[in-house]
């Protein structure tokens, strides 16, 4: 399965480049920096929009649509389901990032508003995150995981991904990607990746990229092993420069390289 699924990763890479779409963001003001220059640094257009009033028409114009509840505000809730309804109308991709739905009833009546009214075609989040959504046991602190089980989660996620009939991504240490009848891991990444805010939110930003050219599960195993990879290579010792350097690999990444180092099982 590995070397079919390396080939349509690597093609998708390339069309991204080629096709350059644009594509819609909706997220949270501490990450929307890096999350446009991580869709550029792949080769797309970012457009970050979330005014209720124009939100249909970018989304209308846009090839993928990434939404994302880490700072939720009157007017991000209303915009996030209004373009979600509007991406579903026009077959557009939709993934959404549930940042800290294990917080508050706000994330969590939001969460359950998307999916039973315009269901994204990706779902990502991080262990706790995927458990809350599914109605199971979590452990977290705030945004972050305190404990993950990669092998029981996996189960939960795929659970989830056949119940919603999309993909559910799954971050962490082992990411996992199920459509509820496949599941992979992906083994990509350094710890201090989780220590600097917002490298889920940018996997999330390139997971809606990487769906204006590919099949939702190709795009969120390309989204989440090309960051892991970056952040392999951007091998420095301060958090700061470490963060400009995952932006560099992130522009300068060849797919020879991406080849040789994704860990996928
Ligand atoms: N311990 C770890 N080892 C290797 N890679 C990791 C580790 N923790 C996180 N990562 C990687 O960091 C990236 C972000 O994942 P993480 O689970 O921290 O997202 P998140 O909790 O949504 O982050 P944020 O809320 O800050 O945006 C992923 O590419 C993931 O593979
Ligand atoms: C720190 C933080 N708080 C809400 S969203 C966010 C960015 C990472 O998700």
């Amino acid at each position: 399965m590995t070397s079919t699924l390396r080939k349509t990763l690597l093609k998708a890479r390339n069309d991204l480049r080629t096709a350059a779409p644009l594509i819609h963001c909706i997220t949270n003001p501490i990450a929307i920096n890096d999350c446009a220059n991580a869709v550029l640094a792949v080769g797309a257009k970012p457009i970050m929009a979330e005014h209720p009033d124009e939100v249909e028409a970018i989304t209308r114009l846009s090839s993928a649509l990434g939404v994302n509840i880490g700072n939720i505000t009157d007017a991000r809730r209303i915009s996030i389901l209004k373009s979600a309804a509007t991406a579903k109308d026009c077959g557009i991709p939709v993934s959404f990032d549930a940042v800290g739905v294990t917080c508050s009833a706000l994330r969590r009546t939001l969460t359950h508003d998307l999916l039973s009214t315009a269901c994204p075609d990706i779902l990502k989040g991080n262990d706790a995150e995927i458990r809350a959504i599914a109605g199971a046991h979590f452990e977290s602190r705030g945004i972050d995981v305190l404990r993950a089980d990669t092998a029981k989660t996996a189960e939960i996620a795929a659970g989830l991904a056949r119940t919603l009939h999309n993909v559910v991504l799954v971050t962490g240490k082992t990411d996992i990607v199920t459509d509820g009848s496949r599941t992979v891991f992906c083994e990509n990444g350094v710890p201090r990746l989780a220590l600097v805010t917002g490298t889920g939110c940018m996997v999330h930003a390139l997971s809606a990229a990487y769906s204006a050219v590919c099949e939702p599960f190709a795009a969120a195993l390309l989204a989440v092993s090309t960051l892991g990879i970056c952040g392999e290579l951007a091998d420095t010792a301060g958090l700061g420069t470490f963060h400009i350097h995952l932006l560099d690999q992130l522009s300068t990444l060849s797919d020879g390289d991406y080849d040789r180092l994704l860990r996928i099982h």
